[in-house]
């Protein structure tokens, strides 16, 4: 069913034009995406960039307005019955999970499904074995987040969405989920993830896209987004009157060798520039230089209409 190929083989998701409006408020203004089979993709943007409208689309549980959209090779909001559990979904939000605990809810998501995976695998994979008997409803925040993320998964689906799959997981947690989505990723899962944290696009995504304005701004590796430039190294420092000065530069040890002799001929205690670092923009620095150029440059254009 699915022979559409796109720029990294055989796509999971392939998306091109997408646009919605809610109201007079238009979200998405023509969002291109192709998520090839076996990728992980995360996607970035500011609150209500339009990550979850966009998901959702994905998802066939919300209708854009243009575009062309398909999963697995299959437009969502025709799809056949069998397409629903080869896809995996976590909401941002869920709703009431009933009087139910762990085990009955993963055990009956998975009746639902083809070829799913055992109860007891799920719970481990989550981390929830110790409270698979508890009502759902009595699971603290981080844990009901972890049922969730079971429900997604018990299926075994090719493709998983997760829309901020980790808010609320204290930092073990996290690192246990980032585990689990590396071995889901090893078995050949397609992933696409919406996530606020940096850190997490950076352990997992292949790829990661920048939602801004509507459009897709950005689209790299964790390691390559921004390009180049916007790696270069920052030093930091106090000069000889205590004030803040700040150079980028690709040779940072050439910079801090000459503030050094500079230090020490001013006669600075130990020869040291005082307040000296060194940094490495890290992606959140690039991401929030990619959304604040995007947003100066959309500003820009919207004053000369
Ligand atoms: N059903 C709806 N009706 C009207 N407006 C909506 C609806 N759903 C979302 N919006 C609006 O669309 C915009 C995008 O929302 P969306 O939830 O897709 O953003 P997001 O990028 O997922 O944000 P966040 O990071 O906060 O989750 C927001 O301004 C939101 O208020």
């Amino acid at each position: 069913m699915d022979n559409s190929s796109g720029a990294h083989g055989t796509s999971a998701v392939r998306v091109s034009g997408l646009t919605k409006t809610y109201g007079t408020q238009q979200v998405l203004r023509g969002v291109d995406l192709d998520i090839a089979v076996g990728e992980t993709y995360a996607l970035l943007g500011p609150n209500g960039a339009g990550k979850s409208t966009t998901i959702e689309v994905f998802e066939g549980i919300r209708r854009g307005d243009t575009g062309s959209v398909r999963v697995l090779g299959v437009d969502p909001l025709t799809a056949p019955r069998q397409w629903r559990s080869r896809v995996g979904i976590v909401a941002q939000s869920t709703g009431d999970l009933g009087p139910f605990t762990p085990r009955e809810l993963i055990g009956y998501f998975g009746s639902l499904a083809t070829a799913p995976r055992g109860v007891d695998e799920v719970l481990e994979l989550v981390g929830l074995t110790a409270h698979a008997g508890k009502r759902a409803a009595k699971l603290s925040g981080g844990q009901q987040r972890r049922l969730d993320v079971a429900l997604g998964i018990v299926g075994r689906p090719e493709v998983l969405f997760l829309d901020e799959p980790t808010t609320g997981f204290d930092p073990e947690a996290r690192h246990q989920f980032w585990d689990m989505i590396a071995g889901l990723s090893a078995e050949g899962t397609s992933i696409l993830l919406t996530t606020h944290y940096l850190d997490e696009a950076a352990q997992l995504a292949d790829r990661v896209g920048v939602l801004s304005g509507g459009r897709i701004v950005a689209e790299a590796t964790p390691e390559l987004l921004g390009g180049a430039e916007a790696r270069v190294p920052v030093v930091r420092w106090r000069d000889v009157n205590g004030d803040w000065c700040e150079e980028r530069t690709e040779q940072p040890g050439e910079l801090v060798g000459r503030l050094c002799a500079e230090a020490r001929t001013a006669g600075l205690a130990g020869g040291e520039p005082e307040g000296l670092e060194v940094r490495r923009p890290s992606l959140e620095d690039i991401y929030l230089g990619l959304i604040a150029a995007d947003e100066t440059e959309r500003a820009a254009a919207e004053a000369q209409r």
